[in-house]
């Protein structure tokens, strides 16, 4: 299969557990021919491809059977470690078979905790794409712990697709998108198109999530809105659907697909996934909170419109922008430290906390 005209040169592929593996947890090898096929294809003409597979937990169920009462942490840990490596041979032979080599990377939320760090990432996926290695990326299970967990793999992936700007970011699941639950019921169509900014499909989003999978519907949307809303085209789409890849890379309509907007800078991107990794928090006033949010103007966080300070920062590190309600609005990196903050709370004539260009807004 060679697609004539593709619509994506670099693509970061997410695939779900339950689109690997069976009932009992053995992974199924015919789907996995099937998207290594499409994804060798795909990279034998030219297109970059980033693999982000879940699977590990679910094979290490068909490899090992745990006693009934080892505590949760103890039984992924050993699951996981269990049947990465049934995974990642299951891949690396696949994908062999095409001509391709392929790389593991395992990672946890602090490999991306600070701007070095990240950069460090992105660079040794870089390396390996500039090789024509497909890196075959996973959480690292074993040693992610609580607070140092992802959500699931799709906000891993999702991080992973802005930090290599990409052009889309595919997410396989069981299903064949988002259903729009309003009409039919029985049997609901998909979603085909969803500008990030028109809110109104979050109220198809159910609750819950599928058996062996970690997110969910409402986080893989949550990615998907934030990541068009950077540049990045987002399609959720059926795993299983033969062809599927083909489909999307050659512009077909197949699933759902979030509308890229403006590409935001890469600083802000970085910023944008910053949940968990901040060292401090402010609180902002109504004024400031108008500011920032304020679609025409690039405006920075003065100290005027600070409220309070939570935690110890200095400057360089990433602090969470509150409102007065408690809501999170945004990240940033802090230009002084919270000492200095909490000396200059409520003044004008001040530097700004955060600069605009070192300043994330949710959209
Ligand atoms: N409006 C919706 N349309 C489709 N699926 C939905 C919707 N709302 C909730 N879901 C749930 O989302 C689940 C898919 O997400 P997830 O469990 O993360 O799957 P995967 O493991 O395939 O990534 C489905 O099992 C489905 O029940
Ligand atoms: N890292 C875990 C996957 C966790 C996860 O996000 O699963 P899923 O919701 O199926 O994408 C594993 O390999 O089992």
């Amino acid at each position: 299969m060679f697609i004539s005209d593709p619509v994506y040169r670099k693509i970061v592929v997410k695939v779900g557990t339950n689109v690997i593996t069976n009932a009992d947890g053995k992974l199924n090898l015919d789907i996995l021919d099937q998207l290594t096929t499409q994804i060798a294809r795909l990279c034998n003409q030219g297109i970059e491809v980033l693999l982000v597979s879940s699977g590990a937990v679910g094979a290490g169920r068909s490899i090992i059977t745990l006693p009934v009462g080892l505590p949760p942490v103890a039984r992924r840990q050993v699951l996981s470690s269990t049947g990465q490596i049934k995974l990642i041979n299951t891949y690396a032979d696949l994908f062999a078979r095409h001509g391709v080599t392929t790389a593991q990377i395992l990672v946890t939320k602090s490999d991306f905790r600070d701007r070095q760090h990240y950069l460090n990432m992105r660079t040794c996926f870089s390396s390996l794409i500039e090789q024509s290695v497909i890196p075959v990326i996973n959480e690292n299970d074993a040693v992610s712990v609580t607070e140092l967990m992802f959500t699931d793999n799709d906000e891993l992936s999702g991080l992973i697709a802005s930090m290599m700007q990409v052009d889309a970011h595919i997410i396989l699941s069981h299903v064949d998108g988002l259903f729009d639950l309003s009409k039919k019921k029985d049997n609901p169509e998909v979603i085909p198109q969803i500008d990030p900014e028109d809110t109104r499909f979050h109220k198809f989003i159910q609750p819950g999530k599928s058996e062996f999978g970690r997110g969910g519907m409402l986080t893989k949307c949550h990615i998907a809105r934030k990541l068009a809303g950077f540049g990045i085209s987002v399609h959720i789409a059926n795993g299983r659907t033969p062809g599927i890849l083909y489909d999307i890379v050659s512009g077909k309509s197949v699933g759902t697909k979030f509308l890229a907007k403006k590409p935001t800078h890469g600083r802000k991107r970085w910023l944008a996934h910053s949940e968990g990794m901040e060292k401090g928090a402010v609180t902002i006033n109504a004024g400031a909170e108008k500011a920032l949010r304020s679609p025409t103007e690039a405006n920075s966080l003065l100290p005027v419109g600070i409220e309070s300070v939570k935690g110890a920062f200095y400057k360089g590190d990433i602090i969470k922008i509150c409102t007065e309600n408690g809501e999170i609005i945004g990240y940033g990196m802090a230009r002084y430290s919270s000492e200095k903050t909490r000396e200059l709370l409520g003044k004008t004539g001040e530097k700004p906390l955060i600069h605009y260009d070192y300043l994330y807004i949710n959209i």
